[in-house]
């Protein structure tokens, strides 16, 4: 079996016969690695977040879950793979743990209990999950939302702009969520954001994404080193401004 959970093999995407979102990008991630993707607004992060979630088919290349193509075995991505879209959103009439109820059915689990006071706890609302989710703070839904999709332990989570429209405290509260979830379970994932602060405290590697093709790849500190930068924002600015020479 591969050493790597996901293999991302040469990805390239045509929207409708002329746009050319992604132009081929590769990538490894290896069990309990948290790998982040940083890039501008329309650099294609969501389009090949899509890819390897199993919603968007490639143009061309692929796309290895634990060796096997994803693509060809849809169901691999069913079981396996989570994915939370920057846009998700909750049923604002079902109760917290309504909505826990609800996933967990949904996932066919024998112990739906046990599922639901696990998400339960990774949520962090406590009692606050008797409450519709109406009364939420975006902070609030946003942790129900990650709980949803991590509750099932899936082997690699892929996160849309996780802590998007979030405050600094609900930010922190959630980085440390993905963390702690990660250190607990040995998950991959897979995640964009536009906050480099984050993806400095999150991922163990990263990946700068400019019009559809990756130009650097590395941890953190290699990637500061390369630039000279003393953070990684600055490191993104430098890099891109190189690109555009
Ligand atoms: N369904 C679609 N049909 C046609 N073009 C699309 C579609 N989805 C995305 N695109 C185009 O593909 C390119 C990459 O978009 P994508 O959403 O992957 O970028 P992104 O890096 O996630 O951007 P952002 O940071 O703004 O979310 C853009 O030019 C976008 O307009």
């Amino acid at each position: 079996m591969s050493d790597y959970r996901l293999q991302v093999i040469d990805l390239h995407k045509i929207y409708n016969n002329k746009v050319y979102a992604v132009k081929g990008i590769s990538f490894n991630i290896k069990p309990g690695e948290i790998f982040g993707l940083i890039g501008p607004n329309g650099a294609g992060k969501t389009t090949t977040l899509r890819i390897i979630a199993g919603l968007l088919k490639p143009t061309r290349g692929k796309v290895l879950f634990e060796g096997v193509n994803l693509h060809e075995n849809i169901d691999i991505a069913k079981k396996n793979i989570s994915y939370l879209p920057e846009e998700a959103g909750v049923y604002s009439r079902l109760t917290g743990y309504e909505h826990l109820k609800l996933y967990a059915m949904l996932y066919e689990v024998e112990d739906i209990e046990e599922m639901i006071k696990y998400g339960a706890e990774l949520s962090g609302l406590e009692d606050k999950l008797r409450e519709r989710a109406e009364t939420y703070s975006k902070g609030m839904k946003r942790r129900l939302l990650l709980a949803l999709v991590l509750m099932r332990k899936p082997a690699m989570a892929i996160l849309d702009e996780p802590t998007s429209g979030l405050d600094v405290y609900a930010s922190v509260k959630v980085r440390q969520m993905i963390k702690e979830y990660v250190k607990e379970t040995n998950s991959s994932v897979l995640l964009s954001s536009h906050n480099m602060l984050e993806v400095e405290y999150l991922c163990d590697r990263v990946a700068f994404i400019y019009q559809g093709k990756i130009f650097v790849e590395g941890t953190p500190k290699e990637i500061k080193d390369l630039y000279g930068a003393d953070n990684l924002e600055e490191a993104f600015v430098k890099a891109v401004e190189e690109t555009r020479k």
